[in-house]
Protein backbone atom coordinates (compact mmCIF):
# COMPACT_ATOMS: atom_id res chain seq x y z
CA UNK A 1 0.00 0.00 0.00
CA UNK A 2 2.72 2.67 1.02
CA UNK A 3 5.53 3.78 -1.77
CA UNK A 4 9.03 4.01 -0.63
CA UNK A 5 9.36 6.86 2.00
CA UNK A 6 10.44 10.36 -0.19
CA UNK A 7 13.22 12.13 1.17
CA UNK A 8 12.07 15.49 -0.03
CA UNK A 9 8.79 16.58 -1.02
CA UNK A 10 6.93 16.24 -4.04
CA UNK A 11 6.44 20.09 -3.46
CA UNK A 12 9.74 20.99 -3.66
CA UNK A 13 10.31 20.52 -7.92
CA UNK A 14 6.38 21.85 -8.56
CA UNK A 15 6.44 25.04 -9.99
CA UNK A 16 2.77 25.06 -10.53
CA UNK A 17 0.89 24.47 -7.25
CA UNK A 18 -2.95 24.32 -6.67
CA UNK A 19 -3.70 24.84 -2.94
CA UNK A 20 -6.53 23.96 -1.29
CA UNK A 21 -7.88 25.24 2.04
CA UNK A 22 -11.03 23.78 3.71
CA UNK A 23 -14.28 25.81 5.54
CA UNK A 24 -13.07 24.61 9.07
CA UNK A 25 -9.52 26.45 8.67
CA UNK A 26 -10.87 29.06 6.84
CA UNK A 27 -13.59 30.17 9.25
CA UNK A 28 -11.78 28.73 12.69
CA UNK A 29 -14.89 26.23 12.65
CA UNK A 30 -17.20 27.87 11.70
CA UNK A 31 -16.78 30.68 14.09
CA UNK A 32 -16.00 33.55 11.51
CA UNK A 33 -13.36 34.06 9.60
CA UNK A 34 -10.01 33.13 10.67
CA UNK A 35 -8.00 36.36 9.43
CA UNK A 36 -4.81 35.54 11.00
CA UNK A 37 -4.80 31.98 9.68
CA UNK A 38 -5.75 33.93 5.99
CA UNK A 39 -2.55 36.07 6.43
CA UNK A 40 -0.67 33.78 7.07
CA UNK A 41 -1.64 31.66 3.51
CA UNK A 42 -1.09 34.96 1.76
CA UNK A 43 1.92 35.30 3.11
CA UNK A 44 3.31 31.74 2.60
CA UNK A 45 1.59 32.20 -0.73
CA UNK A 46 3.68 35.53 -1.75
CA UNK A 47 7.11 33.85 -0.62
CA UNK A 48 6.22 30.92 -3.55
CA UNK A 49 5.53 33.26 -5.88
CA UNK A 50 9.37 35.24 -4.93
CA UNK A 51 10.58 31.40 -5.57
CA UNK A 52 9.12 31.68 -9.37
CA UNK A 53 6.44 29.14 -8.31
CA UNK A 54 3.23 29.69 -9.43
CA UNK A 55 0.02 28.85 -6.83
CA UNK A 56 -3.59 28.97 -7.24
CA UNK A 57 -5.90 29.38 -4.45
CA UNK A 58 -8.78 27.12 -4.57
CA UNK A 59 -10.94 28.36 -0.76
CA UNK A 60 -14.08 27.02 0.72
CA UNK A 61 -15.56 28.65 3.59
CA UNK A 62 -18.47 30.87 2.06
CA UNK A 63 -21.23 28.93 3.33
CA UNK A 64 -19.56 28.75 6.86
CA UNK A 65 -18.83 32.55 7.04
CA UNK A 66 -22.27 33.15 5.16
CA UNK A 67 -23.76 31.48 8.80
CA UNK A 68 -22.01 33.30 10.72
CA UNK A 69 -22.58 36.66 9.45
CA UNK A 70 -26.21 35.83 9.29
CA UNK A 71 -26.48 34.77 12.95
CA UNK A 72 -27.04 31.22 11.99
CA UNK A 73 -25.74 28.42 14.14
CA UNK A 74 -26.83 25.18 12.23
CA UNK A 75 -25.83 24.57 8.72
CA UNK A 76 -29.46 25.17 6.79
CA UNK A 77 -30.82 22.22 4.53
CA UNK A 78 -32.48 24.01 2.24
CA UNK A 79 -30.20 24.25 -1.28
CA UNK A 80 -31.89 28.13 -1.11
CA UNK A 81 -30.95 28.99 1.94
CA UNK A 82 -27.11 27.19 1.21
CA UNK A 83 -27.10 29.45 -1.59
CA UNK A 84 -27.80 32.76 0.04
CA UNK A 85 -25.42 31.96 2.82
CA UNK A 86 -22.66 31.39 -0.05
CA UNK A 87 -23.61 34.77 -1.48
CA UNK A 88 -23.09 36.33 1.92
CA UNK A 89 -20.25 34.36 3.07
CA UNK A 90 -17.98 34.94 -0.44
CA UNK A 91 -18.36 38.55 -0.49
CA UNK A 92 -16.24 37.94 3.00
CA UNK A 93 -13.90 35.89 2.03
CA UNK A 94 -12.87 37.78 -1.49
CA UNK A 95 -12.64 40.44 0.88
CA UNK A 96 -10.11 38.97 3.24
CA UNK A 97 -8.48 37.36 0.60
CA UNK A 98 -7.78 40.97 -1.00
CA UNK A 99 -6.40 42.60 2.33
CA UNK A 100 -4.55 39.73 2.84
CA UNK A 101 -2.44 39.41 -0.36
CA UNK A 102 -2.35 43.52 -1.05
CA UNK A 103 0.33 43.40 1.81
CA UNK A 104 2.09 41.23 -0.04
CA UNK A 105 1.86 43.54 -2.86
CA UNK A 106 -0.47 40.71 -4.94
CA UNK A 107 -3.27 41.04 -6.45
CA UNK A 108 -6.37 38.45 -6.10
CA UNK A 109 -8.55 37.83 -8.93
CA UNK A 110 -12.37 35.59 -7.77
CA UNK A 111 -12.94 32.68 -9.84
CA UNK A 112 -16.56 30.82 -9.42
CA UNK A 113 -16.63 27.80 -11.18
CA UNK A 114 -19.29 25.41 -11.40
CA UNK A 115 -19.40 21.47 -13.34
CA UNK A 116 -21.05 22.86 -15.71
CA UNK A 117 -18.46 25.26 -17.10
CA UNK A 118 -15.94 22.54 -17.08
CA UNK A 119 -17.69 20.06 -18.71
CA UNK A 120 -18.31 22.43 -21.95
CA UNK A 121 -15.64 22.53 -23.96
CA UNK A 122 -15.47 26.25 -24.51
CA UNK A 123 -16.00 27.38 -21.13
CA UNK A 124 -13.31 25.14 -20.22
CA UNK A 125 -10.76 26.19 -22.31
CA UNK A 126 -11.48 29.62 -21.31
CA UNK A 127 -11.20 29.29 -17.74
CA UNK A 128 -8.17 27.50 -18.71
CA UNK A 129 -6.83 30.52 -20.62
CA UNK A 130 -8.24 33.20 -17.46
CA UNK A 131 -6.49 31.32 -15.66
CA UNK A 132 -3.02 31.34 -17.26
CA UNK A 133 -2.96 34.82 -18.02
CA UNK A 134 -3.58 35.58 -14.59
CA UNK A 135 -0.74 33.58 -13.62
CA UNK A 136 1.33 35.57 -15.79
CA UNK A 137 0.02 38.77 -14.29
CA UNK A 138 1.37 37.94 -11.09
CA UNK A 139 -2.01 37.87 -9.71
CA UNK A 140 -3.38 34.58 -7.40
CA UNK A 141 -6.54 33.41 -8.35
CA UNK A 142 -9.10 32.82 -5.69
CA UNK A 143 -11.21 30.01 -6.80
CA UNK A 144 -14.71 28.95 -5.16
CA UNK A 145 -18.03 26.86 -6.31
CA UNK A 146 -20.39 29.22 -7.75
CA UNK A 147 -22.51 28.29 -5.67
CA UNK A 148 -25.46 30.68 -6.26
CA UNK A 149 -26.16 28.54 -9.38
CA UNK A 150 -24.77 25.02 -8.35
CA UNK A 151 -27.75 22.89 -7.92
CA UNK A 152 -27.24 19.11 -7.64
CA UNK A 153 -27.24 19.07 -11.81
CA UNK A 154 -24.78 20.85 -12.24
CA UNK A 155 -22.21 20.95 -9.21
CA UNK A 156 -19.39 19.86 -8.52
CA UNK A 157 -20.26 19.05 -4.63
CA UNK A 158 -17.36 19.76 -2.90
CA UNK A 159 -13.86 21.92 -3.04
CA UNK A 160 -11.64 19.08 -2.70
CA UNK A 161 -12.76 17.56 -6.47
CA UNK A 162 -13.33 21.10 -7.43
CA UNK A 163 -9.22 21.52 -6.58
CA UNK A 164 -8.31 18.16 -8.70
CA UNK A 165 -10.46 20.15 -11.44
CA UNK A 166 -8.42 22.96 -11.48
CA UNK A 167 -5.01 21.04 -11.27
CA UNK A 168 -5.84 19.19 -14.16
CA UNK A 169 -7.81 22.37 -15.74
CA UNK A 170 -3.76 24.50 -15.66
CA UNK A 171 -1.79 21.02 -15.75
CA UNK A 172 -0.22 21.86 -11.80
CA UNK A 173 2.68 19.71 -11.01
CA UNK A 174 0.86 19.64 -7.50
CA UNK A 175 -2.31 20.23 -5.36
CA UNK A 176 -1.95 20.78 -1.56
CA UNK A 177 -5.32 20.06 0.47
CA UNK A 178 -4.86 21.98 3.64
CA UNK A 179 -7.13 20.54 6.38
CA UNK A 180 -8.02 20.26 10.26
CA UNK A 181 -5.54 17.14 10.33
CA UNK A 182 -2.72 16.55 10.31
CA UNK A 183 -3.00 14.43 7.09
CA UNK A 184 -3.91 11.11 6.05
CA UNK A 185 -5.07 8.43 9.41
CA UNK A 186 -6.03 4.76 8.98
CA UNK A 187 -9.53 5.65 10.24
CA UNK A 188 -10.87 8.91 11.52
CA UNK A 189 -8.94 10.42 14.10
CA UNK A 190 -12.01 11.96 15.70
CA UNK A 191 -13.39 8.73 16.10
CA UNK A 192 -10.08 6.96 16.71
CA UNK A 193 -6.90 8.58 18.40
CA UNK A 194 -4.94 5.69 18.20
CA UNK A 195 -5.51 5.46 14.67
CA UNK A 196 -2.03 5.43 12.33
CA UNK A 197 -1.08 8.45 10.35
CA UNK A 198 0.01 7.56 6.24
CA UNK A 199 2.46 9.49 5.88
CA UNK A 200 2.96 8.26 1.85
CA UNK A 201 1.32 6.25 -0.15
CA UNK A 202 0.33 6.11 -4.03
CA UNK A 203 -2.48 8.21 -5.29
CA UNK A 204 -5.30 6.01 -6.66
CA UNK A 205 -4.46 3.11 -4.42
CA UNK A 206 -8.07 1.48 -3.24
CA UNK A 207 -7.29 0.83 0.13
CA UNK A 208 -7.02 4.43 1.15
CA UNK A 209 -10.65 5.05 0.40
CA UNK A 210 -11.89 2.24 3.15
CA UNK A 211 -9.72 4.53 5.77
CA UNK A 212 -11.77 7.75 5.02
CA UNK A 213 -14.44 8.26 7.38
CA UNK A 214 -17.18 11.51 6.70
CA UNK A 215 -16.66 15.24 7.77
CA UNK A 216 -15.15 15.96 11.22
CA UNK A 217 -16.53 20.00 11.69
CA UNK A 218 -19.76 19.55 10.34
CA UNK A 219 -18.66 22.51 8.94
CA UNK A 220 -16.32 21.19 5.63
CA UNK A 221 -18.70 19.10 2.83
CA UNK A 222 -15.78 16.48 2.01
CA UNK A 223 -14.00 14.92 4.57
CA UNK A 224 -11.39 12.55 4.02
CA UNK A 225 -12.39 10.33 0.99
CA UNK A 226 -13.04 13.37 -1.52
CA UNK A 227 -9.46 14.41 -0.40
CA UNK A 228 -8.42 10.59 -1.29
CA UNK A 229 -10.54 10.67 -4.38
CA UNK A 230 -8.76 14.08 -5.52
CA UNK A 231 -5.66 12.79 -4.92
CA UNK A 232 -6.70 9.81 -7.34
CA UNK A 233 -8.47 12.52 -10.30
CA UNK A 234 -5.49 15.16 -9.87
CA UNK A 235 -2.92 12.07 -10.19
CA UNK A 236 -4.19 11.60 -13.85
CA UNK A 237 -2.55 14.48 -14.83
CA UNK A 238 0.72 13.34 -13.07
CA UNK A 239 -0.02 16.00 -10.17
CA UNK A 240 1.29 14.82 -6.82
CA UNK A 241 -0.62 15.29 -3.68
CA UNK A 242 0.23 16.51 -0.77
CA UNK A 243 -3.15 16.45 2.63
CA UNK A 244 -1.55 18.22 5.12
CA UNK A 245 -2.67 20.64 7.80
CA UNK A 246 -3.04 24.32 7.58
CA UNK A 247 -2.57 25.08 11.05
CA UNK A 248 1.10 23.87 10.73
CA UNK A 249 3.96 26.95 10.89
CA UNK A 250 4.42 27.83 7.81
CA UNK A 251 3.27 24.25 5.63
CA UNK A 252 3.45 25.46 2.59
CA UNK A 253 7.02 27.25 2.47
CA UNK A 254 8.64 24.09 4.61
CA UNK A 255 6.74 21.62 1.67
CA UNK A 256 8.44 23.52 -1.29
CA UNK A 257 11.74 23.18 0.77
CA UNK A 258 11.53 19.70 0.38
CA UNK A 259 10.56 18.97 4.23
CA UNK A 260 8.29 16.17 4.52
CA UNK A 261 5.09 17.44 6.39
CA UNK A 262 1.71 15.53 6.16
CA UNK A 263 0.09 12.56 3.75
CA UNK A 264 1.78 12.49 0.48
CA UNK A 265 -0.07 10.64 -2.26
CA UNK A 266 2.37 10.11 -5.33
CA UNK A 267 1.28 10.03 -8.91
CA UNK A 268 2.01 6.70 -10.14
CA UNK A 269 -1.40 6.53 -12.87
CA UNK A 270 -0.68 6.36 -16.09
CA UNK A 271 -1.06 9.92 -17.13
CA UNK A 272 -3.88 11.27 -20.02
CA UNK A 273 -3.39 13.60 -22.25
CA UNK A 274 -5.01 16.94 -21.49
CA UNK A 275 -8.07 16.53 -23.47
CA UNK A 276 -8.62 12.79 -22.53
CA UNK A 277 -7.93 14.34 -18.90
CA UNK A 278 -11.03 16.48 -19.84
CA UNK A 279 -13.32 13.40 -20.46
CA UNK A 280 -12.22 11.70 -17.64
CA UNK A 281 -12.98 14.74 -15.84
CA UNK A 282 -16.97 14.80 -16.67
CA UNK A 283 -18.67 14.29 -13.03
CA UNK A 284 -22.10 13.88 -15.18
CA UNK A 285 -22.67 12.63 -18.21
CA UNK A 286 -25.63 13.57 -20.79
CA UNK A 287 -26.34 9.84 -21.65
CA UNK A 288 -25.19 6.34 -21.86
CA UNK A 289 -24.58 3.93 -24.06
CA UNK A 290 -25.35 0.00 -22.49
CA UNK A 291 -22.68 -2.09 -24.77
CA UNK A 292 -23.27 -6.07 -25.70
CA UNK A 293 -20.77 -8.16 -25.02
CA UNK A 294 -18.86 -8.02 -27.86
CA UNK A 295 -18.88 -4.32 -28.45
CA UNK A 296 -17.18 -3.83 -24.66
CA UNK A 297 -14.47 -6.14 -25.53
CA UNK A 298 -13.76 -4.47 -29.18
CA UNK A 299 -13.36 -0.80 -27.06
CA UNK A 300 -11.59 -2.76 -24.06
CA UNK A 301 -9.37 -5.31 -25.42
CA UNK A 302 -8.70 -4.30 -28.55
CA UNK A 303 -8.96 -0.56 -28.89
CA UNK A 304 -11.15 -0.35 -30.94
CA UNK A 305 -13.91 2.33 -32.07
CA UNK A 306 -17.54 1.87 -30.79
CA UNK A 307 -19.98 0.81 -33.97
CA UNK A 308 -23.83 1.07 -33.74
CA UNK A 309 -24.20 -2.60 -34.14
CA UNK A 310 -22.58 -2.92 -30.58
CA UNK A 311 -25.25 -0.76 -28.78
CA UNK A 312 -27.84 -2.23 -27.10
CA UNK A 313 -29.67 0.51 -25.46
CA UNK A 314 -29.31 4.59 -25.86
CA UNK A 315 -30.05 6.23 -22.14
CA UNK A 316 -30.57 10.54 -22.04
CA UNK A 317 -30.58 13.11 -24.55
CA UNK A 318 -27.48 14.08 -26.04
CA UNK A 319 -25.88 15.87 -29.24
CA UNK A 320 -22.96 15.23 -31.20
CA UNK A 321 -19.59 16.20 -29.32
CA UNK A 322 -21.39 15.68 -26.25
CA UNK A 323 -19.15 13.18 -23.60
CA UNK A 324 -21.35 9.81 -23.24
CA UNK A 325 -20.43 6.88 -20.54
CA UNK A 326 -20.79 3.48 -22.31
CA UNK A 327 -21.63 0.91 -19.78
CA UNK A 328 -20.91 -2.83 -19.72
CA UNK A 329 -23.51 -5.78 -19.11
CA UNK A 330 -22.78 -6.06 -16.04
CA UNK A 331 -23.80 -2.30 -15.63
CA UNK A 332 -20.33 -0.41 -15.38
CA UNK A 333 -19.00 2.14 -17.09
CA UNK A 334 -16.10 0.99 -19.06
CA UNK A 335 -15.66 3.65 -21.24
CA UNK A 336 -16.50 7.14 -22.03
CA UNK A 337 -16.06 9.69 -25.11
CA UNK A 338 -17.30 12.03 -27.62
CA UNK A 339 -20.38 10.75 -29.28
CA UNK A 340 -21.02 11.16 -32.79
CA UNK A 341 -24.50 11.06 -33.49
CA UNK A 342 -27.07 12.96 -31.13
CA UNK A 343 -29.22 10.46 -28.81
CA UNK A 344 -32.29 10.08 -31.35
CA UNK A 345 -30.03 9.26 -33.83
CA UNK A 346 -28.40 7.03 -31.95
CA UNK A 347 -31.15 5.49 -30.86
CA UNK A 348 -32.37 4.72 -34.22
CA UNK A 349 -29.26 3.39 -35.25
CA UNK A 350 -28.23 1.69 -32.41
CA UNK A 351 -27.74 -2.69 -33.42
CA UNK A 352 -27.20 -1.92 -36.92
CA UNK A 353 -24.18 -2.22 -38.97
CA UNK A 354 -22.68 0.65 -40.54
CA UNK A 355 -23.21 0.26 -43.38
CA UNK A 356 -27.13 0.65 -42.94
CA UNK A 357 -26.84 3.89 -41.31
CA UNK A 358 -27.40 6.19 -44.53
CA UNK A 359 -30.90 4.24 -45.26
CA UNK A 360 -31.89 4.99 -41.83
CA UNK A 361 -30.80 8.32 -41.51
CA UNK A 362 -30.47 9.42 -44.71
CA UNK A 363 -26.84 10.44 -44.79
CA UNK A 364 -23.60 9.16 -42.85
CA UNK A 365 -21.49 11.58 -40.53
CA UNK A 366 -19.38 9.00 -39.28
CA UNK A 367 -19.51 5.41 -39.38
CA UNK A 368 -18.42 4.90 -35.72
CA UNK A 369 -21.08 6.00 -33.10
CA UNK A 370 -17.33 6.68 -30.92
CA UNK A 371 -14.40 7.55 -32.32
CA UNK A 372 -11.18 5.34 -30.73
CA UNK A 373 -9.25 8.47 -30.68
CA UNK A 374 -12.18 10.28 -29.14
CA UNK A 375 -12.53 7.78 -26.08
CA UNK A 376 -11.01 6.60 -22.70
CA UNK A 377 -11.18 3.39 -21.07
CA UNK A 378 -11.83 3.42 -17.37
CA UNK A 379 -10.74 0.87 -14.72
N1 LIG B 1 -8.94 8.60 7.74
C1 LIG B 1 -9.05 9.89 8.11
N2 LIG B 1 -7.92 10.61 8.33
C2 LIG B 1 -8.02 11.92 8.69
N3 LIG B 1 -9.20 12.58 8.84
C3 LIG B 1 -10.34 11.90 8.61
C4 LIG B 1 -10.32 10.53 8.22
N4 LIG B 1 -11.60 10.13 8.04
C5 LIG B 1 -12.38 11.20 8.29
N5 LIG B 1 -11.66 12.27 8.64
C6 LIG B 1 -12.23 13.56 9.02
O1 LIG B 1 -12.14 14.47 7.91
C7 LIG B 1 -12.11 15.79 8.46
C8 LIG B 1 -11.62 16.75 7.38
O2 LIG B 1 -12.61 16.89 6.38
P1 LIG B 1 -13.57 18.18 6.34
O3 LIG B 1 -14.25 18.37 7.67
O4 LIG B 1 -14.41 18.07 5.13
O5 LIG B 1 -12.47 19.32 6.22
P2 LIG B 1 -12.18 20.47 5.15
O6 LIG B 1 -13.10 21.56 5.54
O7 LIG B 1 -10.74 20.78 5.40
O8 LIG B 1 -12.43 19.91 3.77
C9 LIG B 1 -11.22 15.66 9.65
O9 LIG B 1 -11.46 16.63 10.62
C10 LIG B 1 -11.49 14.23 10.17
O10 LIG B 1 -12.30 14.19 11.30
N1 LIG C 1 -18.32 26.22 -1.95
C1 LIG C 1 -18.46 25.80 -0.58
C2 LIG C 1 -17.41 24.71 -0.31
C3 LIG C 1 -17.95 23.51 0.36
C4 LIG C 1 -16.80 22.51 0.65
O1 LIG C 1 -16.40 21.69 -0.17
O2 LIG C 1 -16.23 22.69 1.85
P1 LIG C 1 -14.89 21.92 2.40
O3 LIG C 1 -15.21 20.47 2.60
O4 LIG C 1 -14.62 22.62 3.69
O5 LIG C 1 -13.80 22.16 1.41
C5 LIG C 1 -18.18 26.99 0.35
O6 LIG C 1 -17.38 27.86 0.00
O7 LIG C 1 -18.75 27.01 1.44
Amino acid sequence: MTASAPQVSVIASASRIVSKVGSSLVTNDGKGLDREAVAHWAGQIAALRQQGKQVVLVSSGAIAEGMARLGWDKRPTSMHELQAAAAVGQMGLAQAYEVAFAKHNLRTAQILLTHEDLADRQRYLNARSTLFALLRLGVVPIVNENDTVATDEIAVGDNDTLGALVTNLIEADALIILTDQRGLYESDPRKNPAAKFVAHACAGDLSLEAMAGGTGSGIGKGGMLTKILAAKRAARSGAHTVIASGREQDVMVRLAAGECIGSELRAELPVLSARKQWMADHLRMRGQLVLDAGATRALIEEGKSLLPIGVKEVRGEFEPGDVVACIDPSGKECARGLVNYSASDARRIMGQPSTKIADILGSVSETELMHRDNLIILD
